[in-house]
C-alpha cells in the first residue's frame, strides 16, 4: 500500500492546483460565518472525523468565537486506499456523551458519502439531539448515497482524486497547503 518518496514527489509535482491556500482560508471566513449563525448559543459538540479531517477542524475552531465542546472520532473507509468499499471501520469513538448535544462533524471531504451518513446515523443512534456536517469539500457528482448531504460545505470540488489540507493520496500529502488533483485521476 506504500509508495516510495519519488512517487510522492512526482504526484506532487504533476498536480493541478483546485484551491489556494488563500483560496481556502477565505471559503473557511465563509464557513465559520455559518456555523455560527446556526449554532452560537446551542453549546455544540464539535466532532473532528480522524484522519483527514483534522486540518480543517483545527482551522475552523479557531474561527469559531462562542463556547463549544471539541472532541474527535476515527472511522475510515479507504485507509489509504484511492477507493473503499461500503464498510465503514471505527478505529475511535468519541469519549464525550452525545446524548442531547447539537453534534457538528468536521471533514475534509464529502465524496460518496458512505463515511459521514454512518458516522451521522451513529451519533443519532447515541442521543445527540441535532446532527450537522461541516466539510471543506464537496465533491460533485452521481456517486453519492442517498441520506447525506453537508449542511456547511465550503468548497465544491470536481470529480477527481484530491489531496491536501487533510485529503491524502496513499496517506501522503495531507500537509500540504492546498487542495491540489492528482494527474489522470
Ligand atoms: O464520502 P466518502 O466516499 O465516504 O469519503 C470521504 C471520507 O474518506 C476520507 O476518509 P478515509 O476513509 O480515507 O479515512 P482517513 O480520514 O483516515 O484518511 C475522508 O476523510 C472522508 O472521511
Ligand atoms: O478524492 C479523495 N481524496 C482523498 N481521500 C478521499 N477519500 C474519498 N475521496 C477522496
Amino acid at each position: 500500500m506504500g509508495i516510495t518518496l519519488e512517487e510522492a514527489q512526482r504526484v506532487m509535482a504533476e498536480a493541478d492546483l483546485l484551491y489556494s491556500a488563500a483560496d481556502i482560508a477565505h471559503a473557511l471566513d465563509i464557513l465559520a460565518a455559518s456555523i455560527t449563525e446556526a449554532l452560537a448559543d446551542k453549546n455544540p459538540l464539535v466532532l473532528c472525523v480522524m484522519n483527514g479531517g483534522v486540518i480543517t477542524a483545527g482551522h475552523l475552531l479557531t474561527r469559531l468565537n462562542f463556547p463549544l465542546e471539541q472532541d474527535y472520532l476515527h472511522a475510515t473507509r479507504y485507509r489509504g486506499a484511492t477507493s473503499g468499499g461500503q464498510t465503514i471501520t471505527w478505529l475511535h469513538e468519541p469519549e464525550t456523551s452525545l446524548a442531547g448535544r447539537h453534534v457538528l462533524l468536521v471533514d475534509d471531504l464529502l465524496d460518496e458519502g458512505y463515511t459521514l451518513r454512518e458516522v451521522a446515523r451513529w451519533c443519532r443512534e447515541r442521543g445527540a439531539q441535532t446532527v450537522s456536517i461541516a466539510v471543506l469539500a464537496d465533491k460533485i457528482h452521481a456517486r453519492r448515497v442517498d441520506g447525506i448531504q453537508a449542511d456547511f460545505p465550503a468548497l465544491p470540488l470536481v470529480d477527481r482524486y484530491v489531496f491536501g489540507f487533510g485529503m491524502d493520496y496513499k496517506e501522503y500529502w495531507r500537509n500540504a497547503n492546498g487542495i491540489y488533483a492528482v494527474k489522470g485521476m
